[in-house]
């Protein structure tokens, strides 16, 4: 889905081997009918909603954490190794270990449940949007590891922020950071220029950035103020026009429009353990460009 905010979990991109940005975004959600009301220091003026996401049994054997039975079985059908353990028929340490292994292979062949992860690993994923009335967005995930098992996770919200113009439209909170270049094969630059603009196609991700970004769009004098927390990495991506082009649910000069800038965790992805849990926190406002430049440079460093 091009546009909104998906959200990108337990992978971003194709650093993987699930589907691209992870299953979270393909799946259906349900309401909680009996949510946890709202801190109460944060709770005027606003509604909200929590949606949940329980993952099926075939999220969790696709998603490649596996300790033991995934080594093990990756060895298994390695080309190399089981041919080479065979020719030794002697019965030495080598044959032993053959034969075990070949036992548990067998069941794990004939069982999934028997010696798979997946089983003893599972997490519950707690989205709650919430908008107050003078038209702030706030989502928080909330993401815990509900079984006996540890695991990792990458995560973003691959936020679409409608502009007027993407020549007109600069970020300011990411100069001097390093970013890994996507278009580049993720090498790693530095940010050089006093604020991120946009002449062709930009597909970074930038590390360890402040909890304070702001993008601001000359044309419509309006700044959107990102806010975040527990996302230590930030997305910026357009596709320009090539890329435009080749993407199917997307139009040819829809990229004029949107600039993705995306609250993210990549670079390190969070490790889980049992009975831990995780939060993820984003909010966006919107205000005028001139009530904006001057005290951001004082908040970029803060939240
Ligand atoms: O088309 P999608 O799967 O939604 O991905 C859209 C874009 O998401 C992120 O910004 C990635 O860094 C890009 O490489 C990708 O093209």
């Amino acid at each position: 889905m091009q546009g909104g905010i998906p959200i990108c979990f337990p992978q971003f991109g194709n650093c993987g081997s699930l589907e691209q940005h992870g299953f979270a975004r393909n799946k259906i959600w349900t309401i909680d009918d009996n949510p946890p009301p709202l801190h109460t220091n944060d709770s005027k003026g606003k509604a909200y909603i929590d949606l949940l996401l329980k993952p099926s049994e075939e999220d969790l054997k696709c998603w490649p954490h596996w300790t033991a039975c995934g080594l093990l079985s990756s060895r298994w059908s390695h080309p190399v190794l089981s041919p080479a353990l065979t020719m030794h028929a002697d019965i030495d340490l080598r044959s032993c270990l053959h034969v075990w292994w070949s036992v548990l292979y067998l069941l794990c062949q004939n069982s999934d449940v028997l010696l798979t992860d997946h089983v003893l690993f599972s997490f519950e994923f707690r989205l709650r949007v919430s908008l107050s009335s003078d038209g702030d967005l706030t989502i928080i995930s909330r993401i815990r590891n509900i079984n006996g098992k540890p695991f990792n996770f990458s995560f973003a919200y691959h936020t679409y922020l409608s502009i007027s113009d993407i020549s007109e439209v600069r970020i300011e909170g990411l100069e001097t950071l390093d970013y890994l270049d996507n278009l580049y094969q993720r090498e790693r630059f530095t940010e050089q220029d006093d604020a991120v603009t946009f002449e062709s196609e930009v597909d970074r991700v930038y590390l360890s950035s402040p909890n304070v970004i702001a993008v601001l769009d000359h044309e419509r004098k309006r700044t959107f103020v990102i806010r975040k927390d527990g996302l230590p990495d930030v997305v910026v991506w357009n596709p320009w026009e090539k890329k435009s082009k080749t993407m199917v649910d997307f139009g040819d000069e829809e990229y004029k429009q949107m600039l993705c800038v995306d609250g993210a965790v990549i670079e390190r992805p969070i490790p889980l353990r049992p009975g831990e849990e995780w939060t993820g926190r984003v909010e966006l406002s919107v205000v005028p460009s001139s009530y904006c430049s001057e005290p951001l440079d004082s908040q970029h460093r803060g939240l």
